[in-house]
């Protein structure tokens, strides 16, 4: 191909059909009747673009670098001191395969992201003149897909372009996978991996996107953090209430005095040292996280079970020598006070030391510019201090493991109030499940690094809070209400409450399971009868299995469980029922930050799985 601007081989920029990402992209061929390329991405994935869908490396890199200059002389917009653009995308040259960025909005300030985004030019799509399908796969999915892709091409291709070809014409989505070609294309995608590799020098695609705002935006942000904080207090002296009936008015507010007790922050710094010491002990597997932008993959220490157990065994023997755990119960609002004091000034050292990192590292969502939204939702990715990484741990350590020991010390505060020899059967249930839960979050804490907090979110006030306050002291609610407001249990009830627990637990477990040994290894053997959409980016989508049930089957499970957890405590009360309703609301509106993030990354495949999988997380439902 003499006179053309791309050469077959040449690894160049392709943007993907229905959204503004582009993504490094092998020249294959070069069709001179239609005059469109034909390309494969990093899965397999051929495609035909026309010219002005594809841009050189340098070319990409220039303009992306052109704008983050503009961008960054712009007022408002801060640049890091420490990294120049230059070194950060250089670094992150090296392995791209998850890389994908849109031309106009990769650097753009984040509060203005959105914006950005729209007016992101929209795709030219290309028909290409039809081919007959070789496509031989059996997998009668991924024909679907095709089909449907190349129909839903078609569409936009007649809308915007007034081209003769239009209606003759089809993208070409087909998989090299599908053609038996696996290791062809193994091969080739090794070698586009290797030329990425030697081309040190060469510019790789910055980052994508910052995602719209989130939690109402700006006001929204700053109502949570006040709300939040206020709705724990609620809850922490309601629940004492001897009628804590919801129509009741709320407690009056205690006096100050009352909120505080050193004694109570000394015991909240060491239980969370004894924890960090638990968990830098060198016991236990180092996991890998998932691959970053910056083309790193950070290892963790994942030996929570290690620090469930000796954190049993350190509590058992404190209880055999005489310590009385219902302190817990006697100064629940001092103890939530100083929980909530550590993880205020963990917010704000999070927030001034996320200043000083590259793009690289931050959140896409928690860097608006805005500082009480930017607090709130956190800025930067994975802050860590040497291999000690925060939000891992917290999320992980005292906040989960803090509800265990809040829940065992409600056991045997109820035994003392209620004058009992052990615990009532509400209370082991609850206790029982909720232990449950946590040993297997810690069991399997390596799957917490495919969930959305470890790979999308910042670590801001959000998650401190959520980790340190909200999980200790609210999720411990049914436990806490079961020891003034004792409640008997009828035989069939306590077995349809053990079937639910059960059923949920199976549900949440498996799909949890699945979907993290498909990201680890999506050609793991076990996993070899299920169907998945390829995407663009390199990673593929279950849709079948669990993930082809409903979107959200693990949150399926957990909801059962949740409800599995309330009824112990009876129907006299809203209160206790205050986990399962509030679970609900959570677990919608991560569907939905989910939904917009997978939409943002996989474009037209996501909109693929959502029409074959059409429920969100309850089948049929919803
Ligand atoms: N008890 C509690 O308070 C809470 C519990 N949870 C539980 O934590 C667990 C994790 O939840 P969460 O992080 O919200 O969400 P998920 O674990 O469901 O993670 C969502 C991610 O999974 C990937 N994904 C989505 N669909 C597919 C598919 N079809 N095939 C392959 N990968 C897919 C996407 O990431 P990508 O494609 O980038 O890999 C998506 O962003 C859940 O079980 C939830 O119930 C959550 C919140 C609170
Ligand atoms: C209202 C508010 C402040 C919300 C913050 C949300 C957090 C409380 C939750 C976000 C995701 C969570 C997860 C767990 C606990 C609650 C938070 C932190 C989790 C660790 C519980 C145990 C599970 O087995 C889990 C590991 C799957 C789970 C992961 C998500």
């Amino acid at each position: 191909m003499p006179s053309l601007k791309y050469q077959t081989g040449d690894t160049v920029m392709g943007r993907w059909p229905g959204s503004s990402l582009y993504y490094e992209v092998n020249v294959l061929s070069f069709d001179a009747k239609s005059r469109l390329y034909t390309v494969i991405y990093k899965d397999g994935t051929e495609l035909e673009l026309k010219e002005q869908d594809i841009m050189s490396l340098t070319g990409f890199q220039a303009r992306t670098r052109s704008r983050s200059r503009s961008n960054s002389r712009s007022p408002g917009r801060r640049r890091s001191r420490s990294r120049s653009p230059a070194r950060t995308t250089r670094r992150s040259s090296s392995r791209t395969a998850a890389a994908a960025t849109t031309a106009t909005a990769e650097t753009a300030p984040s509060s203005r992201g959105d914006a950005k985004l729209k007016q992101a030019p929209e795709v030219k799509l290309s028909p290409m003149l039809k081919k007959a399908p070789e496509n031989s796969s059996n997998n009668k999915h991924e024909k679907k897909e095709e089909n449907n892709t190349a129909s839903q091409v078609n569409k936009s291709a007649a809308k915007e372009e007034a081209d003769p070809e239009k209606n003759q014409g089809r993208y070409n989505l087909r998989r090299r996978k599908d053609d038996g070609d696996v290791k062809e294309a193994e091969a080739k995608s090794e070698h586009q991996e290797e030329r990425v590799e030697k081309m040190s020098a060469a510019p790789a695609p910055a980052a994508p996107a910052p995602t719209p705002l989130d939690f109402g935006g700006k006001i929204g942000a700053f109502f949570w953090m006040l709300f939040l904080p206020a709705w724990v207090l609620f809850l922490v002296l309601h629940v004492d209430q001897k009628d804590p009936s919801l129509s009741n008015f709320p407690p009056a507010l205690p006096s100050l005095e009352t909120f505080w007790n050193p004694q109570a922050l000394v015991f909240v710094v060491l239980w969370i040292l004894f924890q960090a010491l638990l968990y830098i002990f060198p016991v236990g597997k180092l996991s890998e996280g998932v691959l970053l932008r910056s083309g790193k993959r950070l290892k963790y220490r994942t030996n929570g079970f290690f620090a469930i157990v000796v954190s049993a065994v350190v509590v058992a023997a404190a209880v055999y020598q005489g310590v009385d755990l219902t302190y817990i119960h006697s100064h629940f609002l001092q103890l939530t006070t100083a929980s909530f004091l550590i993880s205020m000034m963990l917010s704000t050292y999070l927030y001034f030391r996320s200043r000083s990192t590259g793009p690289d590292e931050r959140a896409l969502g928690g860097n608006s510019g805005n500082v009480i939204y930017d607090f709130f939702k956190g800025r930067e990715l994975n802050p860590r201090i040497k291999e000690f990484d925060l939000k891992f741990f917290c999320e992980m350590r005292p906040g989960l493991i803090g509800w265990c020991l809040i829940n065992f010390a409600m056991a045997l505060a109820e035994m003392k109030q209620q004058n009992l020899d052990a615990p009532s059967c509400s209370m082991i249930l609850v206790n029982i499940f909720q232990l449950i839960y946590v040993v297997d979050g810690l069991w399997n804490e390596e799957a917490i690094l495919t969930t959305m907090d470890l790979m999308h979110d910042g670590f801001g006030y959000m998650l401190a809070f959520g980790d340190l306050v909200w999980v200790p002291f609210t999720y411990t609610l049914q436990a806490r209400y079961l020891v003034s407001h004792p409640k008997p249990l009828s035989l069939p009830l306590l077995v349809t409450i053990i079937i639910l627990k059960i059923v949920g637990f199976y549900i949440f477990r498996k799909s949890n399971s699945e979907k993290n040994a498909f990201r680890r290894n999506p050609s793991d053997p076990r996993l070899s009868h299920l169907k998945m959409i390829p995407t663009a980016t390199g990673k593929s989508l279950l849709v079948s299995g669990w993930w082809g049930v409903v979107r959200h089957p693990n949150y399926l499970g957990d909801l059962i469980m949740a409800l599995a957890w309330s009824l112990p405590c009876g129907f006299s009360h809203l209160l206790p029922w205050y986990y399962m309703i509030y679970f609900i609301i959570l677990l919608v509106h991560r569907d939905s930050r989910d939904m917009n993030e997978c939409r943002r990354k996989y474009g037209s495949a996501w909109d693929e799985y959502c029409r074959t999988v059409r429920y969100r997380i309850i089948p049929r439902v919803y």
